[in-house]
């Protein structure tokens, strides 16, 4: 009886199982068939989008395709070539603004390369992009699409190897350039943590990659994560970084490592080539004086491309057969463009006024003027008035941040200090105004000399040619002390129609010969005023200069 009791006790037990491991087994094929369905509905799908092509944008289509077709870059190119095609290429950082060329040039550079006997890159090396402003930093480093990240089981489900308990590595961008090109476009905009894993990465040439869940002696781990967890996943490859930012903004440690090379902003000319380029190619119909238009308005060559296909779009929309000047004026308008200033140096004579000379943070050289005013008021009722400059820069040391009076407010302060010790100019009875127009907040010493002639000027009522252009940092005891850019302030002076530059005397080099413009070096303000004024500088003078 009991016997039969425990029987029926079983067989109960055995049904209910195996109902259960049914019902299990029912479930498992229902969701495979779910997603199986799912599945097909996405892939469809996704066929259907992959025949909806677009055309090609015309900023795509104009992307240069040789060396050719980079207007106005040639020293730039060059670099990159002389950094590339070489047995040992070099990493490099290329400065520039927006749209001047940097990434074509990169990517022609490579394939330049690629056909050059002495360079390690072959017809495999890869161009691969990645842009820094995108890239999010993750402290747990799960996603890291610049290194390369660890998909532990716990994140990645019921894959295989997550069913395993192995940890999956996912190479990052510096595994997929290994034996070509990593280019990073605003490289500036790195995360530290970030900057630092890529410069480790350029020394080791290869990435190592942690996990906790990693065991060197866990036999079911697959040779291959063995491998890459002991050995690293391959990294060797080249780093092109190109950024807007200027030199002094990129870590030190990263320039050391680089070759640097400096894209200049395209001039009227280059962008006029890059437009006929593109009337060319495309076979643009386009009235001249449209055409002439362009370049007033765009900055650089790839708003120089925009501009014209807007303009192409516009004149299809007007069922017109080119592109009037009015359809530009439209574009400009309705785009905001503004007009470029493209400074031109007057011939006259003029008090208080003088040219300065400057660099942009993209280093290119540009045209500052200096106003000065000076009037005589009642003893100690003077005042002194500086406009136009930075009054105030805040310095980040390594582990503190000081602020400081900015330096172009003290080199007023140095030319102060000098008219009253040489020149005995007492500025306590003079209203003072030194103003730097256009908008641009100006900082740095380089101005010192514009200053100081354009402080003389007014105080001695002696006009200044305004076709000379002059750079270079004035001392309290009236040296001329050497500044930065100064080929590029050279060429920015040639170009505003300068007659002469002057430039320190430390600064001179034999290749400005080449430039085609004269240069002044000077010593000492005296010789900058014996210039200008043609004051013959006294033997007492050069004694209280060098005391
Ligand atoms: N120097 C140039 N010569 C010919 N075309 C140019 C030049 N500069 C820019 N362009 C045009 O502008 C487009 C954008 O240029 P590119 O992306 O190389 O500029 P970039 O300097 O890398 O800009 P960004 O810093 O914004 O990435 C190019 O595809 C090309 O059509």
């Amino acid at each position: 009886m009991i016997e039969g009791l425990l029987i029926g006790v079983q067989i109960f037990f055995s049904c209910v199982i195996g109902l259960y491991f049914l019902i299990q087994l029912r479930n498992t094929r229902q969701s495979k068939t779910n997603l199986f369905n799912d599945s097909q509905e996405k892939y469809e799908k996704m066929q259907r989008m992959r025949y909806i092509k677009l055309t090609q944008p015309l900023t795509e289509k104009m992307r240069p395709k040789s060396e050719e077709d980079i207007i106005g870059q040639e020293d730039g190119l060059l670099a990159l070539k002389t950094a590339l095609c070489s047995p040992n290429p070099q990493h490099i950082l290329i400065y520039g603004s927006p749209g001047v060329g940097k990434t074509a040039a990169a990517r022609i550079a490579l394939e330049m390369a690629k056909k050059c006997e002495l360079s390690p890159f072959t017809s495999t090396s890869k161009f691969v992009e990645i842009d820094a402003t995108t890239l999010r930093f993750d402290e747990r480093s799960v996603a890291d699409p610049l290194m390369g990240s660890v998909h532990d089981p716990i994140y990645q489900g019921a894959g295989a190897y997550g069913q395993a308990g192995v940890p999956q590595p996912k190479p990052g961008a510096v595994t997929k350039a290994h034996g070509g090109v990593l280019f990073i476009d605003e490289i500036g905009e790195l995360h530290q943590v970030q900057m630092n894993k890529l410069l480790k990465v350029l020394e080791d040439r290869k990435v190592y990659l942690e996990s906790a869940y990693y065991s060197s002696s866990d036999e079911h781990t697959p040779p291959y994560i063995h491998d890459v967890f002991r050995n690293g996943l391959p990294a060797d490859f080249r780093l092109i970084g190109a950024t807007t930012r200027s030199r002094e903004e990129i870590p030190p440690a990263l320039r050391s490592r680089c070759v640097e090379i400096f894209f200049k902003d395209l001039d009227e000319e280059a962008i006029m080539k890059i437009v006929e380029r593109v009337i060319d190619r495309e076979k643009l119909s386009i009235e001249s004086d449209a055409k002439e238009m362009i370049p007033d308005y765009a900055a650089n060559g790839r708003e120089a491309v925009s501009i014209l296909q807007t303009a192409y779009n516009k004149m299809l929309y007007d069922k017109q057969s080119n592109i009037k000047k009015a359809d530009i004026e439209w574009i400009v308008k309705s785009g905001r463009y503004s007009k470029a200033l493209h400074k031109k140096l007057n011939t006259g004579y003029y008090i208080g006024k003088v040219n300065g000379l400057g660099v942009m943070s993209t280093s290119a050289g540009m045209v500052l003027e200096v106003q000065a005013v000076a009037k005589k008021v009642a003893s100690g009722k003077g005042h002194i008035n500086i406009t136009g400059v930075i009054e105030e820069e805040e310095l980040t040391m390594q582990h503190s941040k000081a602020k400081r009076k900015s330096m172009a407010y003290s080199s007023l302060e140095n030319v102060l200090t000098l008219m009253k010790t040489q020149y005995q100019i007492d500025y306590e009875d003079y209203y003072i105004h030194v103003n730097f127009p256009s908008g641009i907040p100006v900082d740095g010493p380089s101005a010192g000399i514009a200053m100081f002639s354009a402080l003389y000027s007014a105080l001695f009522n002696e006009p200044v040619p305004g076709n000379i252009a002059m750079t270079g940092e004035v001392t309290i005891h009236g040296e001329v002390y050497p500044v930065g850019g100064v080929s590029e302030k050279i060429l920015a002076a040639k170009k505003a129609g300068a007659k002469a530059v002057i430039i320190p005397k430390e600064n001179m080099q034999g290749t400005f010969a080449e430039l085609g413009i004269e240069i002044i070096p000077a010593q000492t303000v005296k010789e900058v005023v014996s210039y200008l004024w043609d004051i013959p500088i006294t033997q007492k003078a050069e004694n209280i200069l060098h005391a």
